[in-house]
């Protein structure tokens, strides 16, 4: 994972390729695409043979939010996924255990899928809840399963009352809080202001050594420097579902991210399951397959539901027996 503390015009100009490249609208070397499609094939192309591979055991699916689920937009508070996403994740979440996990808040990304019996692993993996029988979105608290970093909160707070006032004067800057992480948003800012920005940000963080900074698609992440990550938060969804030493299970992790290659890492040293990257364009990654795109995504999880469904009933029947035991009351 990339941090942003070193100094010198080097750094900056390193920090600022990555940043437009964290994002970018098309692929800028064009000879990269073959290779990226042998390395890297349409999950939706190798459907079979994943769905082969998952044989005799249990799907467990992971989902990233932003760029996965939904697209990327320039107003985060507005990047609403499709009644269709919402429709299949509905389906999905009938057959298999699965869950959210993002760098949002858990609060936020519940609001925005709006589905009771998903796991939610926000703030990065760090506030983790399990499927709630509630529709009242209040009571999404009561499945709090773990909270990795609780007594960073009063810091995290303190740190974005003043990245908002230090930032407040760079046009288009934005800081958002997601309970356990801060990010400081890019996109909206000139490019030509992103150095200076992100400068603003280094010197806060340079106060508080127990957070850290990582990068996301025209985003910094502020968090506390634990060991904790999405890969961190896959494991501990496996665990709690009884999949600890198991090699019963076969999880389908999807995300577009570099903080998804915590988890893909994490799927590729248990060696078990796929990591999928949503991704237009040839990326380093650690995930096995790719999707271009969120309305891919969905026709991915619906091919998987409608597998499912063609499966052996008796089958069916024990995904469904063993989700019902892991719901909280
Ligand atoms: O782990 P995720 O669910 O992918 O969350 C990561 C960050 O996603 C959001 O930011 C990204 O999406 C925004 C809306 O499309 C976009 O404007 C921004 O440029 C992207 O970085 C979210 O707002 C962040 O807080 C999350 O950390």
């Amino acid at each position: 994972m990339k941090t942003l503390m070193g100094k010198g015009d080097a750094k900056v100009n390193t920090f600022i390729d990555s940043m437009r490249a964290s994002s970018p609208t098309r692929a800028e070397n064009q000879d990269q695409v073959p290779t990226w499609i042998f390395y890297n094939p349409s999950a939706l192309k190798m459907f079979e043979e994943i769905v082969y591979n998952s044989r005799g055991k249990q799907i467990v699916t992971f989902l990233d939010y932003d760029g996965t689920l939904s697209p990327i937009v320039s107003d985060p508070d507005k990047a609403f996924m499709t009644e269709k996403m919402r429709a299949t994740l509905k389906d999905i979440a009938m057959h298999f255990p699965t869950a959210i996990v993002s760098g949002r808040s858990v609060d936020k990304v519940y609001n925005f899928v709006q589905l009771t019996e998903l796991y939610y692993a926000g703030s990065h993996g760090m506030d983790i809840r399990g499927p709630t029988k509630s529709r009242s979105h209040k009571k999404i608290n009561e499945g709090v399963l773990f909270q990795a970093a609780s007594q960073f909160l009063p810091m995290i707070n303190e740190v974005y009352k003043i990245l908002v006032e230090k930032t407040k004067s760079v046009q288009g800057a934005m800081v958002e809080s997601n309970k356990f992480c801060l990010s400081v948003h890019f996109r909206c800012v000139d490019e030509k202001n992103w150095a200076a920005l992100a400068e603003k940000v280094r010197l806060v963080l340079n106060e508080y050594p127990k957070l850290r900074i990582t990068q996301g698609r025209k985003v910094l992440e502020i968090r506390p420097s634990i060991k904790w990550d999405k890969g961190k938060a896959l494991d501990f969804v496996l665990e709690s579902l009884g999949y600890n030493n198991s090699n019963n299970v076969f999880p389908i992790y999807i995300g577009d991210d570099r903080t998804d290659e915590d988890a893909f890492k994490v799927l590729s040293s248990r060696s078990q399951g796929v990591g999928i990257l949503v991704s237009q364009i040839p990326k380093e990654t650690n995930a096995s397959y790719t999707l271009q795109d969120p309305s891919e995504v969905e026709q991915f999880l619906h091919r998987l539901v409608e597998w499912r469904r063609k499966s052996s009933h008796s089958h069916k029947l024990y995904v469904v027996d063993n989700f019902k035991k892991l719901t909280l009351p």
